[in-house]
């Protein structure tokens, strides 16, 4: 196999390499049902939630989400380091884990699926590559890390799909082999020789190593609206210590990891809220310990998803084998995806049992950096 032709993209693998590296190993059973949800071509508006209907944070649940939004983390946990409380947890991450069972442990059933497909890996950024820190502009990859999802890009089409712009998530995996979606997949890059496919209009656009690339981008008329929403949220939220808003270019995120619970979250809640009752075209969704501010249309990580694997020319569901890692509320679109008609697996990251619609599990990104090797050794030695 040419490697070097793997590299030679920008963005992705070359597509030859697609059919020489997909897997020829035994294979029966499919886990799951033929039927599922029917694939959208095209990006519809869907209703808001009234406003005004929100009248109070406390009451509408916001603040329940806010708080069951991630893990607490590591410092905490040590305060709560009693024997009795972390056997009790252990126990009832075993049993998590007969309904979501390792995806290490599984490996072998999962590589005997792929037999005559072509697996193809989406990954999610933070949480999943990248540990959780308080600081989301200290949430780098690994150099191990940056070379697990390398190496398996180059036997596997491989795509990042991250609630951060593009932009900010290439820069920080650095990996020109890759496949890019930022902005919760409302900003994608992919190659001119891509197959084009029914969703919408592309754009051309000549990206940082000056090479003629497509770009998808079906919330590109909310661009000015984000921007100024981002600045307000900015100004409104500038009195609550530990705040930080991102501006995402289609979605803005609002940081409250760093802000005090019991004082302050009302607040933070309270002015999105606010904000957003100005903006009937934008919604809220829920990351970890991050608010986050979209447009109000029908695209998430599952149509991403959707999208990328058609223009790869996998418009047939049989001879494909999509794996999605992540670890968020807002990966559960991509799971569900896979789950229906591609028939794929969705693998959550989590290090405490939650209900998911993927069907295996890793505990954390140290994890997932082995399952990665695993799939590389395993063509290495085909
Ligand atoms: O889709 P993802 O790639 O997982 O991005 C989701 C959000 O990730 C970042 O925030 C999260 O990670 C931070 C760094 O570890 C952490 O401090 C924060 O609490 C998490 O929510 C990113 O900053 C957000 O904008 C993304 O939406």
């Amino acid at each position: 196999m040419d490697l070097n032709s793997a590299n030679a993209s920008p963005v992705l693998t070359d597509p030859s390499l697609i059919n020489k590296s997909t897997f020829r190993i035994c294979s029966n059973l499919l886990p799951y049902s033929q039927s599922g949800p029917s694939i959208s071509t095209s990006v519809l508006m869907i209703p808001r939630k009234k406003p005004g209907k929100l009248d109070d944070v406390r009451s509408n649940g916001w603040l329940d989400a806010m708080k069951s939004s991630s893990p607490p983390s590591k410092k905490v946990q040590k305060e709560v380091d009693i024997q009795d409380f972390s056997d009790d947890a252990d126990i009832v991450y075993c049993s998590w884990m007969f309904k979501y069972p390792s995806a290490l442990n599984s490996f072998q059933q999962i590589v005997s699926h792929a037999k005559n497909k072509q697996i193809v890996i989406f990954l999610d950024y933070d949480g999943t590559l990248s540990p959780i820190v308080d600081d989301p502009d200290r949430a780098f990859i690994s150099a191990d890390m940056r070379s697990a999802v390398r190496d398996v890009a180059k036997y596997f089409p491989t795509a990042i799909i991250s609630g951060r712009s593009r932009d900010k998530v290439y820069q920080l995996v650095g990996l020109t082999e890759l496949y890019y979606a930022g902005s919760h997949g409302m900003d994608i890059m992919l190659p001119i020789k891509n197959e084009v496919c029914s969703y919408g209009s592309l754009i051309k656009y000549t990206d940082q190593q000056g090479k003629e690339v497509n770009l998808f981008q079906p919330a590109r008329e909310f661009l000015p609206m984000i921007d100024e929403v981002f600045r307000t949220l900015v100004d409104k939220t500038k009195e609550v210590k530990g705040t930080k808003v991102e501006n995402h270019k289609f979605c803005a995120s609002v940081h409250y990891r760093n802000v005090d619970e019991n004082q302050s979250w009302p607040v933070v809640a309270q002015c999105v809220h606010d904000v957003l009752k100005e903006y009937p075209r934008l919604r809220q969704t829920h990351g970890r310990k991050v608010l986050e501010v979209r447009p109000v249309i029908d695209w998430d990580k599952g149509k991403a998803v959707e999208f990328l694997l058609e223009s790869q020319g996998f418009r047939n569901s049989h001879n494909v084998l999509p794996i999605y890692i992540g670890d968020d509320r807002t990966d559960e679109d991509a799971f569900k995806v896979l789950r229906g008609r591609y028939q794929g697996y969705g693998i959550l990251v989590s290090a405490i049992p939650k209900e998911s619609n993927a069907i295996f599990s890793l505990r954390d990104t140290s994890e997932v950096k082995e399952f990665l090797e695993s799939l590389t050794k395993t063509m290495e030695n085909h």
